[in-house]
């Protein structure tokens, strides 16, 4: 076994990769059986990455765990963990999350995680330059005052998985019905972590989970993560197996967060490198949902890009304005991680520095290839699939959608086969957006959701697929 995880390992070394031994057993015969990573990171990058959302009700304990998890060191129970996590001074003061901040944690070759703990005064940027795998954790807001931040953290940043917590204390209460839902309805894969064990046993909470995930409209059954062997199984088949990883930690005592690091290490990206590379030879499409200007730099996008490529110098077009039109600019430079980079490449993340002032700017515009014959839309055709609604949606109906980072009041102008729908009815259902016209691409899901009194905030549908 020695001799053949050598070569094992100098075949990687050829090839630019690295080994870890994921698991080991011998056999009743004496023969024994090794399990190995080999992770191969593409020349020009410099780790393998995946987005995290974390979901969950307020209270929960998400912003402690990620606190712990990306600080390293443990919670006192009341809030220390957490306070690196908020943005602002009120979420300090009522220590609730009202914004998406975003967390990195890395992992080295070896399966260790990089945190802010792995030495003194370690930077992001030596963070993503010593791990060969970075996940980046969006933390989202648990309470319903903040629903609209949170549909646009999942909708519009394109997590490749989604962590619901759930405190054992409370149980699968408030937000956390509705956070799936919607995870569930964007088709994002999901496993769940059960915290506070050290004040709550987790069994009833564990309990209730089969008819929760049911509730949600999920098919996929859930599976206690008690070890490693079940780590390595539920991270290899997270993307296709109808399994939902559980864990239960505390963030307190430190229990169960081993396992939790582990199957993170070996969370596998949404997408295979080969449709990466195919994305990366389109023209470019970056999402913009942030812009802010910071002194003399100029005008700043944070965004996603969807496809293609963009370094520094590119020309592009920015739009749609209100009419409709674009306006030609040029990116100026480019930070990725805090850290200035040259070049940004699908499904990327990034902050982009224009070289001109861009007048009315809003969050869910993009930014195209100077060449493309952009194309807006004031009316748009899609499948339509009531997940809940008190009665039926008919022509008229007007409400908040959401696709990707576009946020607009849209009115349903149009049934195609029949006069109304009701819950779990599809029909193709013709919209117009109430303002402006938006740019939106075939396949994008679309959701809306209307509160019927404002404080109930019933969760009404999803679009599935945009009709050309
Ligand atoms: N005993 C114990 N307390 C915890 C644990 N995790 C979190 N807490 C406490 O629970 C409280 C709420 O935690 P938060 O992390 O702010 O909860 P949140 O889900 O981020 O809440 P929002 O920001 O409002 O969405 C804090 O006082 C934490 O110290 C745990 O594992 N054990």
């Amino acid at each position: 076994m020695t001799a053949s995880l050598q070569t094992l390992q100098q075949m990687a070394i050829k090839l630019g990769a690295t080994t870890t031994i994921l698991r080991e057993r011998v056999l009743d015969n004496g023969r024994s059986i090794a399990e190995v990573l080999v992770r191969k990171i593409p020349d020009d990058q410099n780790n393998i990455e995946i987005r995290v959302a974390v979901l969950g009700n307020a209270d929960a304990g998400k912003s402690t765990l990620l606190g712990v998890l990306t600080q390293g060191s443990l919670d006192n129970g009341r809030g220390r963990a957490r306070l690196n996590m908020f943005r602002h001074l009120h979420e300090i003061q009522s220590g609730r999350t009202s914004s998406i901040s975003h967390e990195i944690l890395g992992f080295n070759s070896q399966g260790q995680p990089i945190n802010y703990s792995y030495s003194e005064l370690i930077t992001a940027e030596e963070i993503c330059d010593s791990s060969t795998k970075l996940v980046t954790f969006l933390d989202l807001a648990g309470h319903k005052k903040y629903i609209r931040t949170t549909i646009r953290g999942l909708s519009g940043y394109s997590p490749h998985h989604a962590m619901l917590v759930i405190s054992s204390a409370a149980g699968a209460v408030g937000m956390a019905h509705e956070h799936l839902a919607i995870a569930v309805a964007l088709n994002v894969p999901f496993f769940i972590v059960i915290t506070k064990i050290d004040l709550v046993q987790p069994a009833n909470t564990l309990q209730s989970l089969e008819s929760f995930l049911k509730q949600v409209g999920s098919r996929r059954v859930p599976l206690v993560i008690k070890n490693l062997d079940d780590v390595i199984t539920a991270g290899a088949n997270q993307l296709t197996e109808n399994v939902v990883p559980i864990f239960c930690v505390s963030s307190v005592s430190g229990e169960g967060l081993d396992l939790l690091s582990r199957f993170l290490h070996v969370l596998p990206p949404g997408i295979s490198s080969k449709e990466k590379e195919r994305l990366e030879q389109e023209s470019p499409e970056f999402h913009i949902d942030e812009n802010f200007k910071a002194g003399d730099v100029g005008q700043i996008l944070g965004g996603l890009l969807m496809k293609g490529v963009i370094t520094e110098g590119t020309k592009m077009q920015i739009g749609p304005m209100k009419n409709g039109s674009f306006q030609n600019v040029t990116v100026k430079s480019i930070h990725r991680n805090r850290v200035p980079c040259r070049m940004v490449r699908a499904g990327q993340s990034a902050a982009v520095c224009l070289d001109s002032y861009v007048p009315t700017l809003r969050n869910g515009m993009v930014l195209l290839s100077a060449e493309e014959n952009a194309k807006v839309v004031c009316i748009s055709r899609r499948m339509f699939r009531v997940l809940f609604h008190a009665t039926a949606i008919y022509p008229g109906f007007q409400t908040t959608v959401h696709i990707g980072n576009v946020r607009q009041t849209a009115v349903v102008v149009g049934i195609c086969s029949s006069r109304c729908i009701h819950t779990n009815e599809r029909d193709s259902v013709l919209f117009q957006f109430k303002l402006h016209p938006e740019y939106v691409t075939v396949g994008q899901r679309l959701l809306f959701r209307r509160a019927l009194q404002r404080e109930s905030g019933d969760y009404t549908g999803i679009s599935l697929t945009h009709m050309p």
